[in-house]
C-alpha cells in the first residue's frame, strides 16, 4: 500500500470532528473522499498532507510514518492543489508555473532547455498559453484554479491531494481539469486523494470513493458500492434518483425536491407542446 492510515481520531474544542479513521490507498489510484457538509473531509485531508498536527493514530506514506519526513522531502512527494498557495500580486501565469519547480532547484539551477520543455506542456496542457504573460491577479477564479494545478503539475508530485479542485469552474472547464488530473494518475502513475462535493464528477473520474458523516467512514468502496439511493439518503438527507451513466456505466445522480411539482410540471409540459398560452 502507498497511503495507510489508522485509528486517526481528532477533537477541536472537545468535539470530536474525526473518529478512527481507516483507510489505504495504492499506488496510482484516486481515492475521492466526499460526505456532507462540516462531515470532517478538509480536517482529513489537512492531517494526510501534514499540515495539521496528529493527536490519535498514524499515517504512512510509501513505508514511512508522515511525521518521519522533513518538510522539504514531504514537498518533492505531495503536493496540495490549493488557491491560496498562489501569490496575491506581481506574478505572471508562467512565473507561477515555474515556481512548482522551487523545492527541485540545487544552487547551480535546473537545465534550462528541460525546465522551459516542462513549462510549456503544462501550459499546453491546462489551455494557458494565450494567459501565460497575464498577471496573476487579472485572472478570474477558474483561471487561476487552471494556474495553481499547473503550479502543482510543475513540482511533479508521487501523491497529489486536492480540496474541491472544481470550485469556481463551469462544467467545461471541469471537465478539463478532472480529465488532465486523470490522465496525469495514468501516464506517471501518480496517486490521488481528492475532496469532492460533486457526486457525479467523483463517480466518473475515482476508482475508489470513502464516504464520511460526522467524522466517521461510513463506506469505502467502488462508485458503484457508494452512490447507492439508500446510502446517500442516510448520510446527505435527501433522496436522490441514481442512474447509469449511458456511456460508461457509472452511477450518476439526479437530484429530487420537495417544492417541484411532478403534476403541475407535467401538465406545463404538455400545454407548452400543443403551444397553448395562458
Ligand atoms: N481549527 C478548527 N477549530 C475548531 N473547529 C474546527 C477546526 N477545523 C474544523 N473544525 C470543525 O470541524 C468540522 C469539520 O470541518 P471540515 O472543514 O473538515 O469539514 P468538511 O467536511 O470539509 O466541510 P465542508 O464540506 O463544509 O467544506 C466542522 O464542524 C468545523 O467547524
Amino acid at each position: 500500500m502507498f497511503i495507510e492510515v489508522e485509528g486517526l481520531s481528532i477533537s477541536f474544542d472537545n468535539q470530536p470532528v474525526l473518529e478512527e479513521v481507516s483507510f489505504s490507498v495504492k499506488r496510482g489510484e484516486c481515492l475521492g473522499i466526499i460526505g456532507p457538509n462540516g462531515s470532517g473531509k478538509s480536517t482529513l485531508l489537512k492531517l494526510l498532507s501534514g499540515v495539521e498536527r496528529l493527536t490519535s493514530g498514524w499515517i504512512e506514506i510509501n513505508g514511512k510514518r508522515i511525521e518521519k519526513y522533513t518538510r522539504k522531502e514531504l514537498a518533492k512527494w505531495l503536493a496540495v492543489l490549493q488557491q491560496e498557495s498562489l501569490p496575491p500580486i506581481g506574478f505572471t501565469v508562467r512565473e507561477v508555473i515555474e515556481m512548482g519547480r522551487f523545492p527541485f532547484q540545487n544552487w547551480l539551477g535546473e537545465e534550462a532547455t528541460e525546465m522551459d520543455q516542462l513549462i510549456h506542456s503544462i501550459l499546453d496542457k491546462m489551455e494557458l498559453n494565450v494567459l501565460s504573460d497575464r498577471y496573476l491577479e487579472n485572472l478570474s477564479g477558474g483561471e487561476r484554479q487552471r494556474v495553481a494545478l499547473g503550479k502543482t503539475m510543475a513540482q511533479q508530485p508521487k501523491l497529489l491531494m486536492l480540496d474541491e479542485p472544481t470550485t469556481y469552474l463551469d462544467i467545461g472547464h471541469q471537465i478539463l481539469l478532472m480529465d488532465r488530473i486523470r490522465e496525469w494518475q495514468q501516464e506517471d502513475e501518480l496517486t490521488v486523494i481528492s475532496v469532492l462535493h460533486d457526486l457525479n464528477l467523483a463517480a466518473l473520474y475515482c476508482d475508489r470513493l470513502l464516504l464520511l458523516h460526522n467524522g466517521q467512514v461510513v463506506a469505502v468502496g467502488s462508485p458503484a458500492d457508494i452512490i447507492r439511493p439508500e446510502l446517500i439518503e442516510a448520510v446527505y438527507g435527501t433522496a436522490p434518483i441514481v442512474m447509469e451513466h449511458p456511456v460508461y456505466g457509472l452511477p450518476q445522480i439526479i437530484l429530487q425536491g420537495e417544492s417541484i411539482d411532478s403534476q403541475e410540471l407535467s401538465t406545463k409540459k404538455k400545454k407548452d407542446k400543443v403551444g397553448i398560452s395562458q
